[in-house]
C-alpha cells in the first residue's frame, strides 16, 4: 500500500478591498492580498506606493477607510494589541528597540501578550508568577539562540551593531508567538553579509511554521526569498505572482524596476559597476558606492553592494 503525504495549505491572512484615505489622498486603493501557511510573500513598490500604510491597516494601527482584514478566518479588530493577541507580529521600518534595556529584556517585553499572570500575582511574586517568569525567560533565550544573539543577552541593545539590532527586533516580534510575521524593510541599512544572513533567518522562520509578509526595496533579497510577490504602485496592486512573473512584467519594469532584473550580475554589469565605482572615487560630491539614495523617479536605488536596483 502506498501512503501519500499531503500538506494542507490554509489561508493565514486575507485582506480584501483595503482602502486607506488621508483627507483627499488615497494611499491604498482596494487592495486584496492573501498569505497562506508556509508562504513568504513580498510587497514591493516605489517610495510612497502605500506599502507601510497597508501594513498599518493590517496591524490595526490604522482603521481602513474601506475593506476588511481576516486572520485565520476571523475578522481582525483595528486595535494593535488585539491584532498581536490574535497572532500577527511586525517589525518597523525604523528600529524601535528599548535602547537602555538589555537584549534579553527587549525580547521579554515581546512576551507580555503570552504571559497570563495578573497584576496581583506579579506584585506578590507567588509560585504561579515565578513559574511563568522562568518559562518566559527560557523561551526568550531560545529565541535569542535562534537568531544567534544568546551570547549578547546581557548587552544593552543600543550597543549592538545595526544588523544585530534588526535581528533583535525580529526576535522580539517572534516572542509573541505569531502565526504571521510582517517585516517592514528588514534589510534597510544592512551590509551584504547581514542581508544574506537575514535571508537565511527569514527562511528559518518560515520553516518554523510562521508565514511571512515582507516589504523590501532590495530586489535580490525579495526575488530570492519570496514564493509570491505583490507590486503596489500609487496605492493599487499592479501585479501579483511568482518572482519570475513579476520580474518579467513590463508594467513592473516600467513603474518600478526600471530595467529588467537579473538574478546574478553578468560580466558586463560587473564592468559597469567597477567603472562607476572608479568614477565615484574621483568625483568628490558623488554618493559613495553601496549607499542608498533615491533616483528622480522616486525609486530607491542602492549601490552595487546593496544588491538592488
Ligand atoms: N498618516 C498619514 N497622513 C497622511 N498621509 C500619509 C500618512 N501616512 C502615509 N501617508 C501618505 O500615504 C502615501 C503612502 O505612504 P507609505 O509610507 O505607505 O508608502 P511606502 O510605499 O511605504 O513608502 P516607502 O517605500 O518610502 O516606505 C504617501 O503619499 C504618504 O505621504
Amino acid at each position: 500500500m502506498t501512503t501519500m503525504t499531503t500538506t494542507t495549505t490554509t489561508t493565514v491572512l486575507e485582506a480584501s478591498g483595503v482602502t486607506m484615505r488621508f483627507g483627499g489622498l488615497t494611499a491604498v486603493r482596494s487592495v486584496d492580498l492573501t498569505v497562506n501557511s508556509g508562504e513568504i510573500v513580498g510587497l514591493i513598490g516605489p517610495n510612497g506606493a502605500g506599502k507601510t500604510t497597508f501594513f498599518n491597516c493590517l496591524t490595526g494601527l490604522y482603521v481602513p477607510t474601506e475593506g476588511k482584514v481576516s486572520y485565520k478566518g476571523t475578522v481582525l479588530p483595528a486595535k494593535p494589541h488585539l491584532v498581536t493577541d490574535a497572532g500577527i507580529a511586525r517589525t518597523f521600518q525604523n528600529i524601535r528597540l528599548f535602547a537602555n534595556m538589555t537584549v534579553l529584556e527587549n525580547v521579554l517585553v515581546g512576551r507580555h501578550t503570552r504571559t497570563k499572570e495578573g497584576l496581583w500575582s506579579a506584585l506578590l511574586r507567588g509560585p504561579g508568577f515565578k513559574r511563568a517568569e522562568a518559562a518566559s525567560h527560557a523561551r526568550a533565550m531560545e529565541l535569542l539562540e535562534f537568531i544567534g544573539l544568546a551570547h549578547k543577552a546581557d548587552h544593552l541593545s543600543r550597543n549592538l551593531p545595526y544588523g544585530e539590532q534588526r535581528k533583535l527586533e525580529i526576535a522580539r516580534a517572534l516572542a509573541s508567538e505569531p502565526g504571521l510575521l510582517l517585516l517592514d524593510e528588514p534589510t534597510a541599512g544592512m551590509n551584504p553579509q547581514e542581508t544574506r544572513a537575514a535571508e537565511e533567518l527569514v527562511f528559518a522562520i518560515r520553516d518554523q511554521g510562521i508565514a511571512v509578509l515582507v516589504i523590501e526595496h532590495d530586489m535580490r533579497f525579495i526575488f530570492n526569498l519570496c514564493d509570491r510577490v505583490a507590486v503596489l504602485v500609487q496605492g493599487e496592486k499592479l501585479v501579483e505572482g511568482t518572482s519570475e512573473v513579476v520580474q518579467a512584467d513590463e508594467r513592473v519594469v516600467a513603474a518600478y524596476l526600471g530595467t529588467p532584473f537579473e538574478g546574478a550580475p553578468g560580466a558586463a554589469e560587473v564592468a559597469e559597476v567597477e567603472a562607476a565605482e572608479a568614477e565615484a572615487t574621483t568625483a568628490p560630491d558623488d554618493t559613495a558606492p553601496g549607499t542608498t539614495g533615491t533616483d528622480t523617479s522616486g525609486t530607491r536605488t542602492t549601490g552595487p553592494e546593496g544588491k538592488s536596483l
